[in-house]
Order: structure tokens, then sequence, then C-alpha cells
């Protein structure tokens, strides 16, 4: 890995620690960038479903490897701090323009819950044409801090993720998630969700958010 490269794991890497915090919390904020994030981001997906899918010949393998260094060296010098990349931060786009994120869409976000559709593509395969396992979490942590913040609550951490697996959750199929705030304990926001295909249930889950105290990273 190239000095360059090893720079994107940090999170202070420009020097600059003075943007403000929520809790330990660097400040997000929604941003709309340019087109060709888009274009970007989705070229990126393509290539995340096809870096788990090919089984190509070791000259196209090659051409590949030496077209992803080359990217990663346009890329390289232009690593932003926690909170600075449109990665995360871009609402319209789907899973909010960050990688990490399945591509879903927020339908609704508000203080009775928020719901998103999208679909796991074969980069989030399991086994046997299924999503990941793992993937279900993610989503729904995701989705937790969304409806924590939606309800108006301070920046919270998962305390607890409870994930109960009803039915085999397809790929390439348009799928749905929604949960909402049940109780406010002092610092405890409890919050169920569910996974849904149609009206088929796929997964439920609960969850306990905990208030950050002041400085809890
Ligand atoms: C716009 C920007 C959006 C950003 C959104 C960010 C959302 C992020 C969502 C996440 O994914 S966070 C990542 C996964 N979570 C973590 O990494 C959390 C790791 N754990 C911690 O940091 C601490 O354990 C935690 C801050 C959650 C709590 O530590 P504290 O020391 O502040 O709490 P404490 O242990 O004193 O517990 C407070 C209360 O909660 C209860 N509690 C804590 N953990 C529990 C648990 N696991 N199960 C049940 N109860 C629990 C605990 O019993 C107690 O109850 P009582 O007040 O009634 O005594």
């Amino acid at each position: 890995m190239s000095e360059q490269a090893a720079d994107v794991t940090r999170l202070d890497y420009d020097g600059d620690d003075e943007y403000e915090h929520h809790g330990g919390f660097p400040k997000y904020e929604p941003v709309t960038p340019g087109p060709d994030w888009a274009r970007f981001v989705d070229g990126m997906r393509t290539l995340q479903d096809l870096a788990v899918s090919v089984d190509a010949p070791d000259d196209v393998l090659a051409a590949a490897a030496d077209q992803v260094e080359k990217l990663a060296e346009l890329l390289g010098p232009h690593v932003a701090p926690e909170g600075r990349s449109p990665a995360g931060r871009t609402i319209e786009l789907p899973g909010r323009g960050s990688l990490l994120l399945p591509p879903w869409n927020i339908e609704k976000f508000g203080p009775d819950g928020v719901r998103s559709t999208g679909m796991f593509r074969r980069y989030h395969l399991g086994g046997n044409g299924a999503a990941h396992g793992g993937t279900l979490p993610l989503l729904f942590d995701d989705l937790m801090g969304m409806i924590v913040h939606a309800y108006g609550r301070p920046i919270s951490r998962t305390a607890y993720l409870h994930v109960d697996y009803r039915a085999i959750t397809p790929l390439n199929t348009t799928l749905a998630i929604e949960g909402k705030v049940d109780r406010v304990d002092g610092r405890k926001t409890y919050i169920t969700a569910r996974m849904t295909h149609g009206e088929t249930l796929l997964a439920e889950c609960e969850a306990l958010m905990l208030v950050l105290l002041p400085g809890q990273p």
C-alpha cells in the first residue's frame, strides 16, 4: 500500500481538529454535490458487484488491477476528514452516497418514524441467492441512527441491536425497512423496526440507543 493510500484510514489526516463535535462526533451536514458524484458512486457500486462476481482470465485481471491502481492514484490526493466527503451526506442518493450502505432511498423521515426502500445486490450476496446475514444489521443500525435523529434526540450510539431473521432476504428485489421510537427513558431510546418484501416479513429488529454523554466518542 502506498503512503498516500495509508492516509485514507486516518480521520484527522489534514491535521484539522477544529471542527465542531456533538458528544465526541464531528458535525455532519447534508450536501448536494454535482451530478458527477452520483455517476461516480453508481459506477463504484457496479464495480463492487463485479469485484465479487467475476471469474476473469489473468490478462483481464491484470488490466483491471492497473486501472484500479491508477484510479486510487487519482483520488488519493483528495481524501478529506470525516464529515467532509459527500459520502454518507448526500441524502437524495441511494445509501446517502456511501458505498458502505446498501443502495436504499429514504422515503419517510420524521418523529413518527423512518422508512426506506431499496435492494440488496450481488455485492451483498451471502449464499444461495440470499443477502448476507450481516448486511441486515448494517441497514438496521443505520436506520436506528436516522430514527433517533428524526425523533429529535441528541446523538446516540447503539447499545444493542437484536435481529430476528424471519425469511430469506432476496437480492435484486425492492424491499422496505421501517422503524420508530417505541419508548424513551432518560438517555435510553428503545426502537423497533422491520424489513419486508411486499407482505412478507423478512426480519424484525429491536435496538437500544443511548444518548452520548459529553465527550463520549
Ligand atoms: C447525523 C449524524 C448521525 C450519526 C449517527 C450515529 C449513529 C451511530 C449508531 C452506531 O452504529 S454506534 C456503533 C455501535 N455502537 C457502539 O459502538 C457503542 C459502544 N458502546 C458504548 O460506547 C457505550 O457502551 C455506550 C455509550 C452505548 C453506553 O455507555 P455508558 O457508559 O454511557 O452507559 P452505561 O453503561 O452507564 O449505561 C447507561 C444505561 O444504559 C443501560 N445499558 C447500556 N448498555 C446496555 C445494553 N447493551 N443492554 C441493556 N442496557 C444497557 C445501562 O444498564 C444503564 O441503565 P441504567 O441507567 O438504567 O442503569
